[in-house]
């Protein structure tokens, strides 16, 4: 376990012979006492040596395993994650200042796959533990600030480690059962974008804390240095991605801070996992703290403390606006210190455009994929589609062909443990895409292409559905589902120009969206008409599948405050920047040249 404090924290007691010693050494050196004083001091400071600059090692996206017919040792591998989970049910505690505390009121985390089964009791956190963990984070918060970022660095990169290895299949087993994956898109999320987020980050900290001011005076020092925010983060995760969680919280740990970390109650078997992987790989006490519970009592009680100095948030867009109001009237209330920063990444209705140049194989394939992988619960699933008129018919019936080969089931089960989708996350959600699609039924600007049946006895299966509205500005084409809902308007050739703008102008959301064409002016006029749009633009790709370092990830206009995780920037919101100015120059006189005429 790699302490934070062995080796570069001296304890008091530990530190008196080396002041002794030092004492004599000064005393022998006749050393002016107010020199002498200052020496001694800083033997007292708790401070953080570092000794040389350090870069981490190269880092590269992990790469995503295939699990083919041929991988038999990775699918037993998974098969007896599976069962580990599955055999008993699990009890998941809250995590306060590293001491793992069990409570009487639970919540269950079932199987979405087979709502029957119960796969975690959730310790739910009390008013009493909200406040323990907030006085944890404030509490681990010194030690952890001055611990040398290459440690701090070492233990997320020691984490990344463990799962990509030791711990690979149970995170996929976590993740598959709870959150409804198959075996790919758990890959995708819970081993190789987990991993990309603590590697790339590490690596952007190593670049943020290297970038000097770059214009210095004759006998100055300008540095530049990277503080942590001065109170605590809050952690408001989702449940889609084990990924989008590691990096909520991952992210100001690594600038220094410290966290109060609410999990999503459909994704804390995943989420538990994960810290105690974060544990294993040296995380000190305090510096996470988890509590599943009602959300709403945790955020009231976070959110009034005067240290609140961050809110890292990935979820609705609705429910973001609620906690950026509260944030907003504390500050006007003059209940903070500071002025909380505020990160969110939220909604989104994300398009494909489809130009007649397209190729259509290619642009039917990725709409299926973009629309219905992960049962199309990803914020940047595609849910819009625009098609040209004079390539529908085609389109139509290559996506028809396809879609009903779509085979949906519990994807952890063996006999359906290779199914393309799997459940929606939980009964709200069945229920809310359930009547979408009856609703859609009776709608007579809306004709039900094809899918539209739903099944919730055994678990939460929404059939892959694409539905076709008459109406540019219907509902359906504004509104996020959050589940394999596609609408298509289909536009005359003539009319790409206007599409463009209605396809601009129609939602609130600006998170992705593709333009698939060959001709280069129909891309050119999607790129140019689209800026704001879309935070992530896609040519001639799907709306969905950003990987952290390649494509920056994150939406303006009612998707987000855009802060971009997968890059750089997003570590910037965590740190507080001291600017420091070392003078070697003395002064001799007061008066400026001027005033010697
Ligand atoms: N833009 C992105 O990067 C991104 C990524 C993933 C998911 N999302 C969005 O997330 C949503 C789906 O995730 P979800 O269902 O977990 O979202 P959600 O908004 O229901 O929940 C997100 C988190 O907020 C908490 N929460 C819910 N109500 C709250 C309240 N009143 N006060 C405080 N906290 C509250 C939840 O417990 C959970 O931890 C979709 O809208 C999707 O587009 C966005
Ligand atoms: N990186 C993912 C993010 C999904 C969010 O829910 C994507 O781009 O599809």
């Amino acid at each position: 376990m790699l302490r934070a404090s062995t080796t570069r924290h001296v304890s008091r007691s530990a530190s008196r012979p080396i002041q002794r010693v030092t004492s004599r050494l000064l005393a022998a050196q006749a050393i002016r006492p107010s020199t002498r004083a200052a020496f001694l001091t800083t033997n007292h400071v708790r401070y953080a040596s570092q000794l040389a600059h350090h870069k981490i090692p190269a880092i590269k996206n992990e790469q995503v395993k295939d699990f083919s017919a041929n991988d038999q040792k990775d699918w037993d591998l998974l098969r007896a994650s599976i069962s580990k989970f599955t055999d008993e049910t699990l009890n998941v505690p809250l995590v306060i200042n590293g001491q793992k505390i069990y409570r009487s009121e639970t919540k269950s985390q079932i199987n979405p796959a087979k709502h029957s089964q119960n796969l975690a009791n959730v310790s739910q956190a009390s008013r009493e533990d909200i406040q323990a963990a907030i006085q944890a984070a404030k509490s681990a918060k010194a030690k952890w600030a001055s611990t040398p970022w290459t440690d701090r660095a070492a233990i997320f990169l020691k984490a990344a480690d463990l799962i990509s290895t030791k711990y690979r299949y149970d995170m996929l087993a976590a993740t598959m059962l709870g959150q409804g994956k198959n075996v790919y898109q758990a890959e995708i999320d819970a081993v190789a974008e987990l991993i990309d987020f603590f590697k790339f980050n590490a690596k952007y900290a190593e670049e943020l804390y290297a970038s000097q001011p770059i214009e210095t005076a004759p006998g100055v020092w300008n540095r530049a240095e990277y503080r942590p925010l001065e109170g605590f983060v809050y952690a408001v995760t989702p449940f889609n991605f084990t990924a989008i969680a590691a990096n909520l919280v991952g992210a100001p740990a690594l600038m220094g801070n410290t966290v109060v970390w609410k999990p999503s109650a459909t994704a804390a078997l995943s989420n538990y996992l994960l810290l105690t992987i974060l544990e294993e790989a040296g995380l000190p006490a305090g510096v996470i703290n988890f509590i599943p519970g009602d959300p709403v009592e945790v955020t009231e009680l976070v959110v009034n403390d005067e240290e609140f100095s961050a809110l890292h948030f990935t979820g609705s867009t609705d429910v973001f606006k609620s906690l950026y109001a509260k944030i907003s009237n504390n500050v006007a209330a003059d209940k903070y210190r500071d002025f909380p920063r505020i990160v969110g990444e939220t909604g989104g209705k994300n398009f494909h455009l489809v130009h007649s140049s397209a190729s259509l194989d290619h642009a039917v394939l990725s709409s299926l994929r973009g629309a219905f992988e992960y049962q199309g619960q990803k914020c940047s699933a595609t849910s819009r589609l625009y098609v040209a008129e004079s390539v529908w018919p085609e389109f139509k019936e290559k996506f028809t062909a396809h879609i009903s080969q779509i085979q949906i089931g519990n994807t952890v089960a063996p006999e359906s443990l290779n199914a393309f989708m799997g459940p929606v996350i939980h009964e709200q959600s069945f229920d809310k895409l359930a009547s979408a699609l009856e609703q859609a039924k009776s709608d007579p600007e809306l004709t039900i292409v094809s899918g539209g049946s739903h099944d919730k006895t055994n678990g939460f299966y929404i059939q892959p559905t694409l539905i076709q509205t008459t109406n540019p500005k219907h509902e359906y084409l504004t509104k996020e589902f959050f589940g394999p809902i596609l609408t298509t308007y289909v536009y005359p050739d003539a009319e790409y120009e206007n599409v463009v703008e209605s396809i601009d102008k129609a939602t609130k959301y600006g998170l992705t969206g593709s333009v698939f064409a060959r001709d280069r002016d129909a891309i050119r006029t999607a790129e140019e008409k689209l800026r704001y749009a879309a935070g992530n633009f896609y040519i001639n790709d799907k709306s969905t599948g950003a990987v952290v370092g390649q494509q920056w990830f994150g939406g303006a206009r009612a998707s987000g405050t855009n802060d971009k995780a997968g890059s750089g920037n997003i570590l910037s919101r965590f740190v507080s920047v001291r600017n420091i100015k070392e003078n070697f120059y003395e002064l001799t006189d007061f008066k400026y040249p001027s005033n010697y005429h």
